[in-house]
């Protein structure tokens, strides 16, 4: 049995029957405890959001379950968004841009951080290729794993954005279906899609990686816009046009960018 610092380590009623679940699950964290203050209890695994529950005259708070993680309890802290914010300035959010590769995305996402660092506004870049070496280094291309990839950039975004940091990710996320589950995650307003509008074509002569070349090639299988799908956003709060003739510098389309966030308030608090 798990002893967690001082004082003591209590069990819930009906022991017995909880015990395999304790063996799972470890402990759970009644709210009023710290770790070393005799406030850990072993519960019993309870559904999803279940009316709290009295046990022993003491009010049981709510304990959830989400996916596999079973009998957790959210603790909230006492800095909340609203002070980090205010300590910064700003309001956080996410500027989700999406589009193929070689659209411009990392080019714009990073004219955009340096724009606002000037202004004194922290700005984060989740960049795919950038977070593919590390926390998504398991993922591939195929579907369920670009999924998996946005999901989990999206999850991260969005703590950024509680952060009170304003979080630019930057992916090809070709899929509307996990755009649109990314923006569910956060406040109305919070979550800014940017489709960078710009063609195949152009795409495909810039190819600085040369993907485009191998994908053509055949060398690599299911690349975007070759022989992958891109979903065009149908409601992207900011499009950015790279037009043949055309020319909009990296630095006028962070400009546009910046003049929608101070125009929705992003910039103030
Ligand atoms: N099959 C295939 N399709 C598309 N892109 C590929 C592929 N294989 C490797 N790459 C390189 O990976 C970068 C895209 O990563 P993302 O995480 O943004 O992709 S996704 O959102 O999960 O679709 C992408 O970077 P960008 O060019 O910056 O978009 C490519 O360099
Ligand atoms: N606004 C722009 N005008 C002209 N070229 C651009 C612009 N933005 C990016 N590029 C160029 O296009 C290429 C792809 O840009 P990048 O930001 O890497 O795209 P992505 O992240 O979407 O793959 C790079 O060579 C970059 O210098």
């Amino acid at each position: 049995m798990i002893a967690w610092g001082k004082g003591s380590v209590s069990l819930c009623a009906a022991a017995p029957e909880i015990q395999p679940a304790v063996k799972r699950v470890g402990y759970v964290k009644v709210a009023g405890g710290d770790f070393g203050r005799g406030g850990l209890r072993f519960m019993a695994p309870v559904k999803s959001m279940e009316a709290p529950r009295t046990v022993a005259e003491k009010k049981i708070p709510e304990v959830s379950t989400h996916g596999n993680s079973t009998n957790i309890l959210w603790h909230d802290c006492n800095v909340n968004k609203t002070d980090r914010q205010q300590l910064l300035q700003q309001k956080g959010c996410v500027i989700w841009i999406t589009g193929l590769s070689g659209s411009g995305k990392s080019t714009v996402a990073c004219a955009l951080s340096r724009s606002l660092y000037a202004r004194g506004k922290l700005a984060y870049v989740l960049d795919g290729d950038n977070v593919r070496h590390g926390l998504n280094s398991d993922l591939g291309f195929i579907a369920e794993d670009r999924a998996e990839n946005i999901r989990r950039v999206g999850e991260v975004a969005k703590l950024f954005a509680d952060a009170g940091v304003i979080c630019i990710a930057s992916l090809i996320s070709p899929y509307r279906r996990d755009r649109d589950t990314c923006r569910s995650l956060l406040p109305e307003g919070d979550f800014i899609e940017v489709f960078m509008d710009v063609p195949l074509d152009v795409c495909e002569s810039r190819d600085p990686k040369g993907l485009y070349k191998l994908a053509r090639a055949k060398k690599i299988t299911g690349f975007t816009g070759i022989d992958d799908p891109y979903e065009v956003p149908l409601k992207a709060e900011v499009v950015l046009q790279q037009k043949v003739g055309l020319r909009e510098s990296p630095a006028d389309l962070a400009e546009a960018l910046i003049s929608f966030l101070e125009e929705k308030g992003y910039l103030v608090v």
